[in-house]
């Protein structure tokens, strides 16, 4: 068992269900929580899952980062939407020589990481994770659980296969979670944005989930066409998303369980949306490269008014 700590900030569906893996397969965890603070320090955290449900009575809680300890793996587990405390939470945090591992959604939020943390590593890691929080300290992990982990570098050049993204594998592959090595963030985050972009934009705008959104043609043209936008802002960054990729992606969505995407999931309870990083951000890096992406750029403007009219209390 390796003598790593992990900080997770933001204990909810995702973070939870990591940090509590990590907690029960023996790892030093610490947990940074909001409104489930005095349930989860008295209680700690259930997680039910398909892959069999357990509690852990006692974890190691704090309502307030400046009293966690420096940790070597600091996991940002937040919605992309509270992602201007990071410089708040971060340097406080993290070890001088430890690694801040974003697990969010969307695109560039390495890059805004590292300007907050210096020298520290920074790697990030696509989640294939079906999960809810429905009850405080209260996880519930629906399906999948995969994740794609890569290292950062300026500018995204890929980084290849490093020593320290090992470890962490090694880490979550003791807690029993499935990790792939990727030697390109930046194709990895494109490649996780073909599914996002679609299928959480048009599942808020057209009140669908994903087995609605495939089973009629006009939606699953739509989809097609925006993975296809997708792939041409990647290859605007030179990465290459094949057709067979697209294709893989339409038919696992096809077998998945009925699912609301995320983003739906967080409309639906009045939330904020992640229109920013999943769709503001890989529509401006296209745009900085002159490939204008028209029909991302549509379901941007519409989630935009969306999220926008939600903040102001409509419905
Ligand atoms: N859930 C999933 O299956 C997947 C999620 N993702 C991505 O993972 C990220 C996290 O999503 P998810 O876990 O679903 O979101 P959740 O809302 O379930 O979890 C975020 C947690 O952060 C907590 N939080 C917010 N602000 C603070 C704060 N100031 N201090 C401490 N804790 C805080 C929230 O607490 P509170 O409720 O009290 O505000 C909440 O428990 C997103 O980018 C999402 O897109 C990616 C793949 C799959
Ligand atoms: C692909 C999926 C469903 C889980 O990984 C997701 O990212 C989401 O719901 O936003």
């Amino acid at each position: 068992m390796s003598d790593r700590t992990y900080a997770i900030l933001g204990t909810g569906a995702l973070g939870g269900f990591y940090g509590a893996r990590l907690q029960k397969a023996g790892l030093d965890v610490h947990f940074l929580l909001k409104s489930d603070y005095e349930q989860v320090n008295k209680y700690g955290l259930v997680v039910e899952s398909k892959d069999g449900d357990f509690t852990l009575p006692k974890v190691h809680a704090y309502n307030d980062v400046e009293k966690m300890p420096r940790c070597d793996v600091v996991v940002v587990a937040l919605k992309t939407t509270q992602n201007h405390l990071l410089p708040k939470m971060l340097p406080s945090v993290v070890k001088d020589d430890g690694v801040v591992l974003v697990l969010q959604n969307g695109l560039g939020v390495e890059e805004e990481v590292a300007e907050i943390v210096g020298n520290v590593t920074v790697s990030g890691g696509l989640c294939f994770l079906c999960s809810n929080k429905v009850g405080l300290g209260h996880i519930h992990h629906l399906d999948y659980g995969q994740i794609v982990l890569s290292e950062y570098t300026p500018n995204y050049q890929p980084a290849g296969i490093t020593e320290m993204m090992q470890q962490i594998a090694n880490d979550f592959e003791s807690a029993e979670i499935s990790i792939e090595l990727a030697e390109d963030l930046l194709l990895a985050r494109w490649k996780k944005l073909v599914w996002n972009i679609p299928y959480n934009g048009l599942s808020v705008i057209l009140n669908a989930r994903t087995d609605e959104l495939m089973a009629y043609s006009y939606t699953r043209q739509l989809v097609e066409q925006l993975m296809y936008e997708v792939a041409a802002g990647a290859k605007s960054y030179g990465r290459i998303i094949s057709d067979r990729f697209i294709q893989t992606m339409l038919d696992y969505t096809v077998k998945m369980k009925p699912y609301r995407p995320s983003m739906k999931i967080d409309y639906d309870e009045h939330r904020p949306l992640e229109v920013e990083a999943i769709f503001g951000k890989p529509l401006q890096k296209a745009q900085a490269k002159g490939v204008n992406l028209v029909q991302i750029s549509c379901l941007y403007h519409q989630l935009k008014f969306l999220d926008a009219r939600g903040k102001e209390g409509g419905c």
